[in-house]
């Protein structure tokens, strides 16, 4: 991938097991919402290609952003707005069902501005089940939240990895939370890609 005449990676060549959760993880600045971005086809590599296997939906969770105090959706309702305008009633059973999954549903009707950074989280994770993704890349999702909604987030994670069978590809600079939960890893850095388990990740880098 080259952005001008910088090249941000190059030979990258890696499979994500179905089923599995892998941790992508790499310094500040070497490319990992790049390669995102290239997975989530938002950028056309320079040259290459990759393919998914037939049947992948892939579900997008991005970093909540600042959400204004002032935000007057409510959890419920911000969720919807990855659902069709008319809310059948098939597409409310489809909302509360998510609702449910993320522990949400008792507080749906919070605006998503008063809601706490943990329930930011989930709802933007409830918004991208909605598609039923069976492929789940989330962006440092856990960046701006603390331990304890951290290790919620993680948790539901796992559960919709277990239950669902939901692959996961998770970027993160938090190790520690990467070796509790995460099975595999991508390390992105010097333009390159390793593989492994994330169980030997810090005899290979540290
Ligand atoms: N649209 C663009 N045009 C030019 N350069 C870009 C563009 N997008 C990203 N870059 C550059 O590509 C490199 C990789 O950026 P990227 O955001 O993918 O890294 P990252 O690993 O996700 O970083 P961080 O861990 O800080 O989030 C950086 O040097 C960045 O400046």
């Amino acid at each position: 991938m080259r952005f001008d005449k910088k090249t941000v990676f190059e030979n990258l060549n890696f499979k994500l097991k179905k089923g599995s959760m892998t941790a992508l993880l790499g310094p500040n600045g070497t490319g990992k919402t790049t390669l995102i971005n290239v997975l989530m086809k938002m950028l056309v590599p320079s040259s290459g290609s990759f393919e998914f296997a037939d049947g992948v939906r892939l579900g997008y969770v991005p970093q909540f952003r600042n959400i204004d105090a002032e935000y007057p959706l409510s959890i419920a309702a911000f969720i919807g707005l990855n659902a069709p305008l008319i809310k059948t009633g098939k597409v409310k059973k489809i909302i509360k069902a998510q609702l449910q999954e993320t522990n949400l549903y008792d507080i749906r009707n919070t605006r998503m501005g008063e809601a706490s950074g943990g329930q930011k989280q989930r709802a933007y994770l409830a918004q991208a089940l909605l598609d039923s993704p069976n492929v789940i890349i989330l962006d440092e999702a856990t960046a701006s939240l603390d331990p304890v909604a951290k290790d919620e987030l993680m948790r539901l994670i796992k559960h919709l990895n277990e239950k669902h069978k939901i692959t996961v590809l998770f970027v993160t600079h938090d190790i520690p939370l990467a070796e509790k939960y995460m099975q595999d890893y991508l390390y992105l850095n010097h333009q390159k890609i390793e593989q492994g388990e994330m169980a030997n990740f810090k005899e290979a880098y540290e």
